[in-house]
């Protein structure tokens, strides 16, 4: 017993100044611990939101973005979280009776004041850009256009976002943010990766944009669109078509077809048993055809269908202009164009198009493509209105055209081989936003693309308080070692004493 005693009186471990500095210790990691999660606790996140408004030629679509609230300085990823497509047509058709084109924004724009909280409502900023459509509107009739865009700026004020301006973005614009788009989403900008081209087939246009090595700019400068993101310097090759949309095409072809005025003609882009009456003054009501309405034509026309591919190709093929090009290499229409490179995004008709023919698969040859359009385009019209109850008739009716217009345009027009044709992807939606110039446009106007490449993120918070806690346990570890002249000596020797 006394032996005991007197080991525990030798023992600086049972001292209280030892069993102080171990509690001081134990509480010094715990206030560390504490503070680091405390102090770095992800607060609850908030968010921030643009509107933009796709003032096309065929329809109006509204779409909202959203990302981060303290990370619109260049880390933050930019969402879209809505989507609304605006009932009834394009602004530009709204010409005659431009206060409809404002009042068409309405249902929309109301969905998007329940859709962004309302605390947010000033500060979110609101852009329209129209396109193809309004471009040709403002060719012919330049008041008319001042007109709808005075009534959506009008009907657009009356919201309580931050409205930023309606305008008509340029073809090279609307390219070159559409290929902004494709590589934002698929984070090629921001980790330096070889880009995307972005393909984007409209009703009333139609871009090409792609970064060729073979392209510095000098050659045919108008195409050239440079941008220095996240670090890195892109020489951008860009080409908008006015009046190579999907919608115009058709009319180029049928302009081509009627060129002599005729009261019938049998298309080989219809399928067979077709048959519809079309007004020469509304087929011709377009800059991209007026000039070439045939003198003394009827009123109308019967438009009937022989479902032939080849001969759908023939015709298809006489709406671009192949033979001069003083260029070294060149699309369609004298149009200078680089060596395809890379892989390709094609969106809006493209897809629409593509998918309902169930041909968004490239890894299919390309002959056996065209095989499966032929047997398509051959089949009977009132079996095709029969298995697509629920499709619009118009898209219907024009969907072999569609689908050999496509191919034309990337075979023969911007000349993808069979074996680049497996290049191509066929897309709507990237990670969950849509394909197009949208998004590109607004992260260009809010400058949310830094130049440079963003510092390195900081540690996330789970990471930041592991090391804190390693650290300060380590640290504890070290002390206790450093203490070990004072560790107990439980010897024989000291049993002994
Ligand atoms: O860029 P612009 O030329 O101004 O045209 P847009 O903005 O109106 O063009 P979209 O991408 O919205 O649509 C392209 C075309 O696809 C058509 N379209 C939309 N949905 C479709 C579908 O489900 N099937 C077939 N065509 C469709 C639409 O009518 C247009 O002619």
């Amino acid at each position: 017993m006394s032996a005991q005693r007197e080991m525990k009186e030798k023992n600086p471990w049972h001292t209280p100044v030892t069993i102080i500095i171990t509690v001081i210790g134990v509480i010094a990691i715990v206030a560390l611990v504490t503070v680091a999660v405390v102090q770095n606790r992800p607060l609850p996140q908030k968010y921030k939101y643009g509107i933009v408004l796709d003032a096309g030629s065929s329809h109006t679509a509204l779409y909202i973005y959203e990302w981060p609230a303290e990370k619109d300085n260049n880390t933050g990823r930019v969402e879209q979280k809505h989507s609304c497509k605006v009932d009834g047509p394009g602004i530009s058709s709204y010409a005659s009776a431009p206060l409809k084109a404002g009042q068409s924004l309405r249902e929309c724009m109301q969905k998007a004041e329940k859709w962004v909280p309302s605390k947010r409502h000033h500060e979110t900023p609101l852009y329209l850009g129209a396109t193809a459509g309004m471009r040709l509107l403002n060719m012919v009739d330049s008041v008319a256009s001042e007109d709808v865009f005075q009534a959506v700026k009008e009907a657009l004020q009356k919201f309580p976002f931050s409205y930023q301006g309606a305008r008509i973005l340029s073809g090279q614009e609307e390219g070159a943010f559409g290929w902004v788009t494709v590589n934002y989403l698929d984070e090629r900008l921001k980790q330096g990766l070889e880009t995307t081209g972005a393909l984007d087939l409209g009703g009333a246009s139609t871009q090409i944009s792609f970064v060729s090595d073979n392209y510095d700019g000098s050659e045919s400068p108008n195409n050239s669109v440079n941008f220095r993101l996240y670090g890195n310097d892109y020489n951008l090759y860009t080409h908008s078509f006015l009046c190579y949309g999907k919608d115009q095409a058709h009319r180029l072809k049928l302009a081509h077809q009627t060129q002599s005025g005729p009261n019938a003609v049998a298309d080989p882009c219809s399928h067979p048993g077709y048959n519809a009456t079309k007004k020469y003054s509304v087929l011709y009501d377009s800059p991209c055809v007026s000039d070439r309405k045939p003198q003394g034509a009827p009123a109308t026309f019967h438009h009937t269908g022989t479902g032939n591919l080849q001969q759908c190709q023939e015709v298809v093929r006489n709406v671009f202009n192949f033979t001069d090009c003083k260029y070294s290499h060149c699309s369609f229409n004298g149009v200078f164009q680089p060596i395809l490179q890379g892989g390709f995004g094609a969106f809006s008709a493209y897809y629409f198009v593509m998918d309902f023919l169930n041909l968004t698969d490239t890894t299919v040859p390309l002959e056996a493509v065209k095989e499966q359009l032929k047997a398509y385009c051959a089949t009977p019209w009132d079996q095709i209105v029969q298995q697509h109850p629920k499709a619009k008739l118009k898209y219907l009716a024009e969907y072999c055209f569609s689908g050999t217009y496509i191919l034309s345009l990337l075979t023969e027009g911007y000349n993808f081989t069979s074996v680049t044709y497996s290049d191509i992807k066929f897309i709507e939606k990237i990670k969950g936003s849509d394909a197009g110039w949208t998004l590109g446009y607004m992260l260009n106007l809010t400058n949310m693309i830094p130049a440079e490449a963003p510092d390195f993120p900081p540690l996330p918070h789970a990471g930041y308080v592991s090391i804190v806690t390693i650290i300060a346990v380590l640290i504890f570890i070290l002390f206790l070692f450093s203490l070990r002249p004072l560790w107990p000596r439980c010897s024989k020797q000291q049993q002994i004493v």
